[in-house]
């Protein structure tokens, strides 16, 4: 197995006139499990093309280990990668597929099939080892492709966006079982998803990318507590972004209470313009007098004491101290 610590240098990917990845620095340790987040088009899947060698950089270094892999083949890389349409062949059985790329390889047929058992053991495959992929549920292709990526015995596996073609059920036994795997394995897994909260689930490292560029490589707890700009702010959701004298600050919804607060409190007021009951807690948009909103969220034990009416004029607070700085943009 190859040495699994990552590291970009001013990694930059040009398709003609579109930049897609300007210049990224970012160093994974090995054996994290790093999710990357971003808008449509912002560059991740690029990135991702580039790690594992389907595309070459146009500039800058990929580190993987001591070695510096920009412009390896990818069976050469000590990567692998599983693709969001699995990619399976139709016409071979579990078996053969998960065996094909040691094959390419040139591993003998007892050696190949004795690590394609291995590993479709490690992903609960063995009892459809014969079976054509057309023969398999949605989740069972999934672990297809899955044993296919890991049979090489790759440092880094790469997941580009694995769980969006699951129902919403089978995402979270999987995402479930991603992590188990990835622990066990203790290999890097790089993670491309649309789902902040899968990232959140996920990750140990959560990568923020924006127009090609990393906004904030940190971890789950300080993306969320300590959100560097207000698109990452925004883009994670949970986040008020609000402009005070210091500058832009963000405020968690859950910080933010109903009711005229202290003097080291914040206190503002404004028109209630929205009442969305959520079981637990109950989200109240407010208006504030320079024309923005506030989102609050209140547990409901706090909320129905005295509830917010559509409509009225309600003082509202948060604690200066839950205030965070934000770079500007
Ligand atoms: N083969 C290509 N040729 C030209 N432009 C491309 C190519 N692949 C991607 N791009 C452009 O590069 C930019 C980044 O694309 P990329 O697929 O990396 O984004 P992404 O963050 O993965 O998006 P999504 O979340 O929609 O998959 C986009 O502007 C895209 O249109």
């Amino acid at each position: 197995m190859a040495d699994g610590s990552l590291e970009l240098v001013k990694v930059t990917k040009r398709y003609g006139e579109t930049l897609a990845v300007d210049a990224i620095d970012l160093r994974v340790p090995a054996g994290t499990y790093c999710c990357f987040l971003g808008p449509s088009g912002c560059g991740k899947s690029s990135t991702m093309r580039m790690i594992a060698g389907h595309e070459i950089a146009s500039s800058g270094d990929i580190i993987l280990g001591a070695q510096n892999i920009t412009e390896l083949a990818p069976a050469k890389r000590g990567t692998a990668m599983m693709f969001q349409n699995y990619a399976l062949f139709p016409h071979l059985t579990v078996l053969d597929n998960v065996a094909f790329s040691l094959k390419m390889r040139g591993q003998s047929k007892a050696e190949r099939y004795r690590k394609a058992g291995e590993v479709m053991e490690l992903v609960d495959l063995t009892k459809f080892a014969s079976r054509l992929p057309a023969q398999l549920s949605g989740g069972q292709q999934q672990r297809v492709a899955l044993a296919r990526a890991l049979v090489t015995d790759p440092g880094i596996l790469i997941l580009d966006e694995p769980l969006s073609a699951l129902d919403p059920f089978l995402r979270l036994k999987v995402r479930t079982e991603l992590k188990r795997l990835q622990r066990e394995l203790g290999i890097s897994f790089l993670h491309v998803t649309h789902g902040q909260d899968e990232a959140m689930a996920l990750a140990d490292l959560v990568v923020i990318m924006k127009d090609g560029r990393i906004e904030q490589a940190a971890s789950p707890q300080d993306v969320f507590h300590r959100p560097r700009t207000a698109f990452v702010a925004k883009f994670m959701g949970g986040h008020n972004v609000v402009d005070v004298e210091e500058g832009a600050v963000s405020v968690r919804a859950d910080h933010v209470r109903l009711g005229a607060g202290g003097a080291a409190a914040r206190t503002l007021e404004g028109e209630v313009r929205g009442v969305e009951y959520q079981g637990a807690t109950v989200t109240v948009v407010l208006g504030t007098p320079a024309g923005g909103e506030i989102t609050a969220v209140i547990p409901e034990d706090r909320f129905f004491p005295e509830p917010a009416e559509l409509g009225e004029t309600r003082a509202y607070h948060w604690a200066k101290s839950a205030e965070y700085v934000l770079e500007p943009a």
